[in-house]
């Protein structure tokens, strides 16, 4: 099992590259599937588990890519399948965003249900109403969504009952190549939907309003691949602020735009911590003693729910007592059981989590129960005494590009244990999936590149019902 193996109490200084945003470039990789012609050329791709897991999905629906040096280069002219299995969508819940640009392109998609997830239920239903709105046939059974519209998607005015960043993207994509306009009101504006139309607009879409509440988009004929650059991740770039002031550290944090992160400094600047902005990123100095405050997680430009775990972290050693409440997923608490292993005093009360402060942080064994929990956890981890050790790792690598050494180089006592493949164990799946195939399969083990196949495995063809 890999673990990564942390002794508390380094003060944290220098300078730290944030990467490129996962929720940001999921979507975008989403789109490529909508350019009919030309080659999509992505910059600043992390990466990260979850970039390979829809590097594969792209992959396997027709898409062509190549990974190298942060930049991907995807051409989607020839698209073979329609269908997003349960293997993708159980290991990314994002793998349900191909939906969008399938049926925009193809008329047709087969994708399994996401399901409930860790951190709560996370319902689909807003994605399925933006598509029916738009003409679309939608069928639910054995664990698939079975989607299809014959001609192109009709342009709709669509309401989200809720802000739902996921949705917002998904109709975006579908609406692109729909016939006349689509109006997305309660649209999520986050940044990332931002990025993601940005995308869009280079292919040649027409999408106004991404940013705000009430997002148009009138079809074209036609998306080419295109050039983008993917904004940097405000959720990694928080987690190392929270390190930085948690440790009375002094770093620098290259690429972190402050627009992104204003609900997280001014809860930052509240507790004490001196924030300042400079050409390239933010400069984070901790206080020799933080304050604590009450923090509501919101749809942006809220407080966000994915730094929720770790602003906890940094309120268990401020002075005095703080609230903190949940308010997008009902099950985002996890966290606070691995923290009471490390001599935590956090109660919780429904959707509230009462955290007594002044905490003098124990190392302990825990895990990372989702992926913002492990981050929260290394940063308890990097104040406290003694040593501790998180595994649960598979959580943090679909978000964090190298924790382990971008923290060391900022001078953290950190380090990662990864076990060594049981290589004749692995040779003996390799030869009993070659064998069912009745090929011989090559796998570029433990890399960043898409799975390698000398030439291209038959695959499981499943008929959507009407077929
Ligand atoms: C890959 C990605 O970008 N993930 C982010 C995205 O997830 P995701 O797009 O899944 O999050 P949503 O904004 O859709 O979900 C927010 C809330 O809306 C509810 N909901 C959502 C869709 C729907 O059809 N019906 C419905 O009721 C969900 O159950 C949840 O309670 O936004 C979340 C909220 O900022 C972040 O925590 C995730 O990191
Ligand atoms: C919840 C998260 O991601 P996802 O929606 O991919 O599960 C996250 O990034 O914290």
């Amino acid at each position: 099992m890999s673990k990564i193996i942390v002794r508390g109490g380094q003060r944290l200084s220098g300078n730290v590259r944030v990467s490129g945003a996962k929720n940001a470039v999921l979507p975008i990789l989403a789109a490529t599937l909508l350019a009919k012609e030309g080659e999509s050329v992505i910059h600043d791709v992390p990466n990260l588990d979850d970039v390979i897991t829809i590097q594969q999905v792209l992959a396997a629906l027709g898409g062509k890519l190549t990974y190298d040096n942060e930049t991907m280069r995807i051409s989607a002219a020839n698209l073979t399948s329609f269908e997003a299995p349960y293997e993708w969508v159980r290991k990314m819940r994002a793998s349900f965003l191909v939906m969008g640009p399938l049926l925009a392109r193809l008329g047709r998609a087969r994708i399994s249900l996401p399901g409930g997830c860790a951190i709560g239920t996370r319902a689909i239903d807003q994605h399925l109403k933006g598509f029916e709105a738009m003409g679309v046939e939608i069928v639910l059974g054995h664990g698939f969504i079975e989607a299809r519209k014959e001609g192109k998607l009709k342009g709709a005015k669509i309401y989200l009952d809720v802000a739902s960043v996921g949705a917002t993207e998904n109709i975006m994509m579908a609406a692109v190549l729909a016939e006349g306009t689509t109006t997305i009101e309660n649209a999520a504006k986050e940044p990332e939907i931002v990025d993601l139309a940005n995308y869009l607009n280079a292919m040649g879409a027409k999408v106004r309003g991404a940013g705000t509440g009430i997002i148009r988009i009138e079809g074209v004929e036609e998306l080419k691949g295109a050039q983008h650059t993917v904004i940097p991740d405000r959720v990694e770039a928080g987690t190392f602020m929270i390190a930085a002031a948690m440790t009375g550290g002094d770093v620098h944090i290259d690429g972190a735009i402050g627009e992104h992160l204003a609900p997280v400094i001014s809860k930052l600047e509240e507790m004490g911590v001196a924030i300042t902005e400079t050409d390239n990123g933010l400069r984070v100095v901790g206080p020799q003693k933080l304050k604590s405050v009450d923090v509501k997680t919101l749809p942006y430009p809220g407080f966000p729910t994915d730094m929720q775990s770790q602003m906890m972290a940094i309120l268990m050693i401020a002075e005095g007592t703080s609230i903190v409440t949940e308010t997008i997923f009902e099950n985002r608490f996890m966290h606070v059981e691995e923290f009471q292993k490390m001599s935590a005093q956090i109660k919780i009360d429904g959707r509230m989590a009462i955290v007594s402060g002044n905490t003098a942080l124990t190392g302990a064994k825990v895990t990372a129960t989702d992926l913002r929990a492990g981050a929260a956890l290394i940063c308890a981890a990097l104040c406290a005494d003694g040593e501790s050790e998180i595994t649960g790792l598979h959580h943090v690598d679909r978000g964090y590009v190298d924790i382990t050494g971008k923290l060391a180089a900022l001078g953290a006592d950190i380090h990662r244990v990864d076990p060594v493949p049981a290589e004749p164990v692995y040779t003996k799946v390799l030869e009993g999936v070659a064998a069912v195939l009745e090929e011989p399969v090559v796998v570029a083990a433990m890399s960043a590149e898409p799975v390698k196949r000398e030439k291209e495995a038959p695959r499981l063809k499943v008929q959507p019902t009407w077929a």
